[in-house]
């Protein structure tokens, strides 16, 4: 029996509506990127094998948001489709994006979600996308569709993640997603990729998956005194504001400065001292 008629097979049998749930479930038995009372956003979420197995994880409690081109059927399981609300739309056009941000409960529509967000944190637990496009059978253009999507989603999840929230995404492998990875890995503490043995033997599609969405405790123009703990290889002075890391030119390990924040990144910021202007 081969890996297709297995997974296919099964599905049928538990009545999951795509071979696909049996990825996420493996994805998530690896990392577990889903708890109870989670609320998820689901990207590219058709027919919904998905939306199936994350409904069952959140619980009662928690709540799946659906987002496909295509039009999703209500679940036919009522306490499960009581946790799930579909929007029809493409991921790849601002207006989907913002019904996606206000169905999960955050202010759409403003150029500075993403930098709130990257402070507070948003009202999302764990983003996932299955988004694939339709394969063309040339693999150059597929796979630079499949990371574009694949983009789309980490912008989706950069304006909707809480702190220490999680991603799981799909990408089609190819010489450009080692650039995607690191960006990903600048935003959570950590980043594994993986092929689910649900996957297709012949697939090149591979899953990315970002753990605990990093978040900085400060903002752009933020004025606070610290202390300078340090000095980095740059001869910065290197101050601890809630173990985030903000680097002070001019200042010396020892001394307690007044700094004004100048530019935030989620692992490290940098300050100016205004106590000697
Ligand atoms: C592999 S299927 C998802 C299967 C799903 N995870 C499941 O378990 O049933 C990929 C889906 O991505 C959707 N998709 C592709 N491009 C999209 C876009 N720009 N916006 C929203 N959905 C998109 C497709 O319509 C398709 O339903």
């Amino acid at each position: 029996m081969t890996g297709r008629d297995e997974f296919y097979n099964k599905a049928k049998q538990q009545g999951y509506r795509s071979r696909a749930a049996y990825k996420l479930k493996q994805l998530d038995d690896l990392e577990n990127v889903i708890s109870g009372g989670d609320t998820v956003v689901d990207l590219g979420a058709a027919p919904g094998g998905w939306l199936q197995v994350a409904a069952e994880k959140v619980g009662p409690q928690g709540s799946v948001i659906g987002v496909d081109l295509q039009r999703i059927k209500d679940l036919e399981d009522e306490d499960l489709a009581a946790r799930v609300e579909t929007i029809r739309g493409d991921m790849t056009q601002e207006r989907t994006r913002e019904r996606v941000v206000e169905a999960a409960g955050g202010t759409a529509g403003s150029d500075t979600d993403e930098e709130s967000a990257a402070r507070d944190g948003g009202p999302v637990d764990a983003v996932v996308s299955d988004m694939a496009p339709n394969v063309s059978g040339e693999y150059s253009l597929d796979q630079a569709r499949s990371l574009h999507l694949a983009r789309q989603a980490f912008e989706t999840a950069l304006e909707l993640l809480d702190s220490g929230g999680d991603f799981v995404v799909k990408v089609f492998d190819g010489p450009d997603v080692d650039a995607f990875r690191a960006d990903l890995e600048e935003e959570f503490k950590y980043v594994r990729a993986t092929s689910p043995d649900a996957s297709r033997k012949e697939s090149s599609e591979i899953y990315l998956i970002g753990k605990g969405r990093i978040t900085a405790p400060l903002a752009k123009g933020d004025e606070l005194e610290v202390e300078i703990v340090d000095v980095g290889n740059e001869g910065d002075g290197i101050a601890s504001v809630e173990g985030y890391r903000l680097f002070v030119p001019a200042t010396e390990a020892g001394e307690t400065v007044t700094v004004r924040v100048e530019d935030i990144k989620p692992n490290f910021g940098f300050a100016q001292r205004v106590d000697r202007e």
